[in-house]
């Protein structure tokens, strides 16, 4: 669905923050992206989404290449980004915040109760959780096919995390792509198929979701310190 390859990226005047980006995200699944802030993992969405224009290497969407496609012909091509920070219209009420992404919400908002009863609130007198749900529903309704979530449990209550998560698996379930960064590794990694951990704009390991949460080393620098396999200890 989505393959890059060699793509280095840098901001104006800076050298390159990601160096020779190789992942290849299958039709159907979730890939995580985990990694160190300041690892080049939002870097890498904004380049995605077209908001950054690589340095090197090529981007393709289906086989088509959208390397220097930009961003508002990539949304139409099925990319979407919901930002880091979720960028909802804080004095417009839900309704209109959804409205301006699409008018056929069929069966979107069914997933999405929570808005359904804040209709006409003010975006902005949302709770964090709330927003991150309306920040995601508007990327759904715009109909990606790959849909790009930059850091959707940041800041949200445990509670407000696993909700996001379940989302995150119901809508790979509903046949989006998703590639998902995350500081949050351990959820991150348990809803992705496959997943990379990114250091200094460099990919130093991948695997299957599952892979990764029993490496020790992956335990070690972002799962703080404890593999998924590693036995539990034994009360007295
Ligand atoms: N607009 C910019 N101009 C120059 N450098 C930038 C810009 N935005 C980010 N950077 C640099 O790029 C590097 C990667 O940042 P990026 O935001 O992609 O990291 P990240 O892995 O997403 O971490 P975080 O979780 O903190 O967002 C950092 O060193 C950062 O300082």
């Amino acid at each position: 669905m989505l393959e890059i390859s060699g793509l280095s990226i840098r901001y104006p005047g800076t050298p390159d923050i990601v160096r020779d980006l190789n992942l290849s995200l299958a039709e159907h699944t979730t890939f995580a992206l985990i990694g160190a802030n300041g690892a080049g993992k939002s870097t890498t969405l904004k380049a995605l989404a077209g908001l950054l224009r690589p340095s090197a290497g090529r981007v393709l969407l289906e086989g088509r290449d959208i390397t220097r496609m930009s961003a508002h012909r990539r949304v139409r091509a099925g990319l979407v980004l919901v930002p880091e920070g979720r960028a909802v219209l804080s004095r417009m009420s839900v309704r209109e915040n959804l409205l301006l992404a699409g008018t056929d919400q069929n069966g979107i908002l069914d997933r999405f109760p929570i808005l359904t009863e804040r209709w006409n609130a003010a975006a902005g007198s949302l709770s964090g959780g709330e927003q991150q749900m309306l920040a995601i529903a508007r990327g759904l309704l715009l109909r990606p096919k790959v849909l790009l979530l930059d850091e959707p449990s940041l800041g949200l209550s445990p509670l407000m995390a696993g909700q996001v998560f379940d989302l995150i698996k119901d809508i790979r379930a509903d046949g989006t792509t998703v590639l998902l960064v995350e500081q949050n590794a351990r959820r991150a990694l348990a809803v992705a198929d496959r997943a990379a951990v990114l250091e200094l704009g460099a990919v130093t390991c991948t695997g299957t979701g599952a892979e990764l949460l029993d490496d020790q080393a992956v335990a070690a620098a972002y799962l703080g310190g404890r593999a998924e396999a590693d036995p539990q200890p034994v009360s007295a």
